[in-house]
């Protein structure tokens, strides 16, 4: 019998079942099951063969769900057939896992044809001037999921909303229908593509023109209608525009323009800038763009200079807060048609499966320390690290912004180290106040060292450097969304299984700490939480400290003569937890308590606050504010929601107060509909849900029958 059909109404089909590869299995481990399902066990592999239908993408983890599922459904879904030592898991969900999905349905990845056809369609169109063919350039060779859902939809010329996890192709989601509509020998702007930053303006311009072929039409080059075989593109940049520009506007439009909301509507007010010929206009990072400050600029584009009947409008981005409310807003204010098309990828997971969570618990004073001590100890080949822009007070008082901070301790400390040590990263900075020369010039070494970028949230929207396996936050963010878009600097290979980590450093209130200094454990207070409400998670908690006598390999930084200690026990009745051997902070040394998760829990709706991140070390209220907002919008739950919550987000005396870790029940909200945590990591077990199959129990992964 199939797990659950207790559960079924009498004569209904069981739910549909898959078998795929547990997350937390090791690629190594699962290339030895592989191995002997496609030999031994006789699966069917033919078609994750090089050059096969299901070869691409060449993944350890893709081709495994692919051979066990194959297995599983030779051996008729029999009890114990999806096991493979534990590697393996039957789930109820759609395996709608990135690009190895359409494959594991069908054998043959059908779904994604559209998607095919359109990469083949604009390569045979685009690729006639150059050699090579542009996709091949650009590194694609199989659509990411968001594509393969969007491009049938954009292709066809529909409006729509993608809303897809940073990283996973956006951006080619609607930059190739524009290419594939725009008339090359036509010398009018036929699509406009609106971004946040110039940073991230320079980069879709980038995509653009290897995907067209595009002529570059920047200050230095000279205008040349000769070559307008292929897609010519001009950037129009908050502080960039010129009057060459201007002049070539006029005299010979550009088909396609990648600017700045204020820079394009002021290009278009000042007749610079000609819509009578635009068939696309696309808000990339939309939820920046509608914000009280620029919304007007929006509905100005969107409605006064052209109109949505005779254009199609595409916004993109990771995060539409509300976003049923955006897609009547989008109609209510005729910014699109009435028909809008909303491709949102796999919602209940807000973040590449392959991020993982890591908070380090410090005193304010050490931080820099401990973020130092955290990056020596990673290593990582490139990484962005984060901090809260500086605060209008902070401004008067001539403080120097943390970004600066970060930067001269790091140079600090390089000058400290043996040559051969303190050449491995290039520090960069990126920030606002900077002229746009140094931006430029500091984001275009992003693309070819190995380098550390200290930056404010100007970096964290929409910039792309694949080679980026670690994120820090100096301190919490400032809401979830932000979060999600700094995290999502990295895992920024769509196809690929690269483990990343991003790391936020929080500050403990030290004025607790000093008075409790005997029995202040931070970590209890997480430990507690977390034991009692997300034992499912993979928890390590170690705490650094000067001295001591051990250390552990789990990552965690041991620098500044730190040593680390990392015991686990069991805490709250269950294995998951950890003991922290010492509460570190002895003689004024630098501490930091180490959390990792593999797994965040989310807010469905990040506007409603809620748990994850919904305050900052700063402002405890924020955290507290969410906490009631979650507790107001689950009426069955209020009470228990409200103590609970108190615990984790509301000690302030543990200046633990602004920190939302997202611990909470997973199941709690998303069951009982009020909007709760839901990302829970494929292969947990959800305690309300364990082995049953309950449809309404998402990200719920059923333990395999034989175990
Ligand atoms: N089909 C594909 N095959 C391989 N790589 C791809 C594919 N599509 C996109 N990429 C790569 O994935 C990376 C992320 O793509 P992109 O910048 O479009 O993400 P995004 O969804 O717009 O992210 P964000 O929300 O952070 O802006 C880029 O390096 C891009 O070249």
């Amino acid at each position: 019998m199939v797990p659950g059909a207790l559960f079924q109404d009498a004569g209904a089909p069981p739910p549909p079942t898959w078998c795929i590869a547990q997350r937390r299995a090791s690629l190594a481990q699962l290339q030895v099951a592989l191995d002997w399902v496609c030999g031994p066990g006789q699966a069917d592999c033919a078609n994750i063969m090089a050059g096969q239908p299901c070869f691409l993408p060449d993944n350890s983890r893709g081709h495994a769900s692919y051979a066990f599922n194959n297995y599983y459904l030779k051996n008729n879904k029999a009890y114990g057939s999806c096991n493979f030592s534990f590697l393996a898991t039957v789930t109820t969900h759609d395996p709608t896992r990135r690009e190895w999905s359409a494959c594991i349905h069908g054998g043959i990845p059908s779904a994604s044809i559209g998607a095919i056809d359109a990469i083949g369609y604009l390569e045979l169109k685009l690729s006639g001037l150059r050699g090579r063919s542009r996709a091949e350039e650009a590194g694609l060779r199989f659509p990411t999921q968001v594509q393969m859902e969007a491009l049938p939809v954009a292709l066809e010329g529909r409006d729509c909303i993608l809303h897809a996890q940073t990283g996973s192709g956006k951006t080619l989601a609607y930059m190739l229908p524009i290419l594939s509509k725009i008339s090359c020998q036509r010398s009018a702007v036929q699509a406009i593509v609106v971004v946040p930053t110039r940073e991230l303006g320079i980069q879709v311009a980038q995509v653009a023109r290897l995907l067209g072929g595009g002529v570059v039409l920047e200050e230095t080059d000279e205008i040349d209608t000769t070559k307008r075989t292929s897609v010519s593109v001009m950037t129009l940049l908050d502080g960039g525009t010129s009057s060459r520009q201007k002049k070539w506007l006029r005299a010979a439009p550009p088909q396609l323009v990648i600017g700045t909301l204020f820079t394009v509507c002021r290009m278009i007010e000042t007749g610079n800038l000609k819509l009578n010929a635009v068939s696309t206009i696309v808000v990339d990072e939309v939820d920046t763009a509608v914000h009280k400050g620029t919304q007007i600029l929006v509905s100005n584009l969107l409605t006064k200079y052209s109109f949505a009947e005779k254009r199609q409008t595409i916004f993109a981005s990771a995060t539409v807060p509300q976003h049923n409310r955006f897609i009547h807003d989008c109609v209510q204010n005729k910014w699109t048609k009435p028909k809008i098309a909303h491709i949102y990828v796999r919602p209940e997971v807000k973040m590449p499966s392959n991020l993982s969570h890591r908070y380090v618990i410090c005193g304010n004073e050490d931080k820099l320390s401990v973020l130092h001590a955290t990056i020596m100890a990673d290593a990582p080949k490139a990484a962005f690290v984060f901090a809260n822009e500086q605060s209008e007070k902070g401004k008067r008082e001539g403080l120097v912004p943390r970004t600066r901070a970060m930067l001269d301790f790091f140079e600090h400390k390089k000058e400290e180290m043996p040559e051969s040590e303190a050449s491995q990263w290039e520090l960069l900075i990126l920030e606002e106040c900077m002229n746009i020369h140094a931006r430029f010039a500091n984001s275009r070494k992003l693309k070819d060292s190995k380098f550390l970028l200290f930056a404010t949230d100007l970096a964290a929207r929409g910039l792309d450097v694949p080679e980026v396996t670690h994120v820090y936050n100096l301190e919490l963010p400032s809401s979830t969304v932000a979060y999600i878009h700094r995290a999502g600097r990295t895992a920024r290979k769509p196809l690929e299984d690269e483990q990343c980590v991003v790391t936020t450093l929080a500050r403990v209130a030290i004025l607790a700490l000093e008075r409790q200094r005997e029995e202040f454990h931070p970590s209890r207070a997480i430990l507690h939480a977390t034991a009692k409400w997300m034992p499912e998670l993979d928890l390590k908690l170690a705490v650094l400290v000067r001295g001591g006598t051990s250390s552990s390999g789990s990552g965690v930084p041991a620098g500044e003569g730190a040593n680390l200690r990392d015991g686990r026990e069991k805490a709250g009745g269950g294995e998951r937890g950890a003991k922290v051997e010492d509460d570190g902070r002895r003689g004024g040394t630098p501490f930091a308590v180490v959390v990792e998760s593999s797994s965040l829990g989310w807010v469905d709706d990040p506007g409603a606050g809620a748990l994850a991140f919904a305050g900052n070390d700063e402002d405890p209220s924020g955290a507290r504010a969410g906490a009631s907002k979650l507790t107001s919008s689950c009426p069955d739950d209020s009470a228990t929601a409200a103590s609970e919550l108190d615990g984790v987000v509301g000690d302030d005396d543990l200046g633990l107060g602004g920190m939302g870790f997202g611990f909470g029940s997973p199941g709690r909200g998303t069951k009982r509909g009020c909007g709760g945590v839901r990302a829970v990591p494929p292969g947990a077990v959800l305690p309300d849900c364990a082995g049953t199959v309950l449809p309404d129990c998402p990200g719920a992964v059923l333990p395999d029958p034989g175990d």
